[in-house]
Order: C-alpha cells, then structure tokens, then sequence
C-alpha cells in the first residue's frame, strides 16, 4: 500500500527518505527536514502503515509489508534510488531494503533500531495491550521508553505532543507493526548490505540498547558507529543538531 507521505526541498536534490518508529507519524522528523533541505536534499517521508494517515492494514504485517511499501512510494514518485534514514521502525525497514532491495538504496543511516528485537511473544503481549487497553496504554509507556526523565522534564509540552501522537495511532495500526517488529530476524542479512552505513545509537536508549546499534556496525561492511550521549530511543528529538549534523555529514561525504 502507497504511505500518505510528504515531500520537502527542491525538485533536483538527491532524495533522502525519512522512515519513523513504531507510534509515530512523520512529523517525528520535524527536528531534521530543515538542515536537510538546506543542504539540498529533497527530503520524502511517509507515515508507516496504520499509522498517521496511511491507510490501516487488515491483520499482521511482515517487515517485507512494510519495506514494500517503500518501494511501491519510490516508485509512485518516479525515483529509482534514495538514500534512507530510519529510526527504531524505520531502521529495520532500512537494514531490510539494503539487504534485500540494494539497488534501490544509496547510503543508509540506521538510528536507534535493531536487527532483532524482544521476541514474538513480547509483540504478541504488545499488540494485544494495542487492541484490548487502547493507546493511550501504550503512550504512557512509550514515551518512558523515547526520552528520558531529565528531556520529560524540561520538556513537558513537546512530551504531551509526543504522547498525543501515539495515542492517537489506530491500534489495528500498531498491532499490525508489533507483528512485523516480532517477526523480525535481519542479524544474517547485515553482511550483505552494501549501502555505506551510518549506525546511531542513544546511549541511554533502553529500547534498542548500544549493544543492538554496535552489533549491526560489526556485521554491515564497512558501517561507522556514533553513540549519542543524552539520548534515549528518540534521539533526533532529545539530541536534534547532533543527529542532524551526524546524519547530514553521512549523506554529504564524497
Ligand atoms: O517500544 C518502543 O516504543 C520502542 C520501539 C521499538 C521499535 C520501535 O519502532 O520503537
């Protein structure tokens, strides 16, 4: 299914996709999209499926579900090549279209995810915490999980607006991506991945723990590792210029 998505910066520039958590929408990306088009980059980011306003899938997704669903936006929108920057969610999605669609990725940065997360059953507990307790269940416990304490505290309004995001995602929606999340085993496929690479981890990301972002720079060839301080799972909202400079340096390197 094509992702209600949006496009920003000019027409000519190499084209970077944006791809967001678990509970998110793509106004997640807010923090980065303006350095990014001032350094020339047509910026596309979308919803994920169930979430935002991308339509709502009817059952279970795969991470193949979701990733072709990139593919099928690229391909809507006529571009052949992009480079991809994805967190937690939109990082497996990623590490998925580098490992199984290469030709379609230019340079990859993979922020706050993991190659493999939790185990089905915790998904499994996860979307039916979704579709019995509603989610606003699931906000008071993702947004301990996105920032930490300190950031919460600082911040409490732009907290609200992150919690209200993910309340406000249909649950049918999340279960669906818990589904894929669970599903998920992409440790094998990191080697074959060509995509110069850029890994980002928050060192205080309980989520997708440093350990996670260390083992998909050991297996990606050639893949560079930065850790953040003073991040937790959202990183480019709780450290937006080092995210933004660190993600903007990657894709302008020649
Ligand atoms: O559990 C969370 O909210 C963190 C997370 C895991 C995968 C993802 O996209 O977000």
């Amino acid at each position: 299914m094509t992702p209600h998505h949006q496009i920003t910066g000019p027409d000519t520039g190499e084209v970077v996709v944006l791809a967001g958590s678990i509970g998110s929408n793509l106004s997640m990306w807010d923090p980065q999209v303006p350095r990014l088009v001032d350094a020339g980059f047509r910026v596309v980011r979308f919803d994920n499926r169930g979430h935002g306003r991308s339509p709502v899938p009817d059952g279970p997704s795969s991470m193949a579900d979701l990733a072709g669903d990139v593919v099928e936006l690229l391909d809507t929108l006529g571009i052949e090549r992009a480079h991809l920057v994805g967190l937690s969610l939109g990082g497996m999605i990623g590490m998925w279209l580098g490992a199984h669609e290469p030709s379609r990725i230019d340079r990859l940065v993979l922020c706050c995810t993991s190659a493999k997360l939790g185990t089905p059953q915790m998904w499994e507990e996860r979307a039916t915490q979704a579709t019995t307790k509603g989610m606003v269940s699931i906000a008071d416990g993702s947004i301990g999980r996105w920032f930490t304490p300190g950031w919460i505290q600082a911040n409490p309004g732009l907290a609200k607006e992150y919690h209200h995001m993910t309340a406000t995602v249909p649950a049918a929606g999340y279960a669906s991506c818990c589904a894929a999340i669970g599903g998920m085993d992409l440790r094998d496929a990191l080697p074959s991945i060509t995509a110069p690479t850029l890994v980002i981890g928050g060192r205080d990301d309980q989520a997708t723990p440093p350990e996670h972002a260390q083992l998909i720079a050991d297996r990606i060839p050639g893949a560079r590792l930065e850790l953040v301080d003073g991040a937790a799972h959202l990183g480019n909202v709780e450290q937006p210029e080092i995210f933004g400079e660190l993600i903007t340096e990657h894709l302008t390197a020649r």
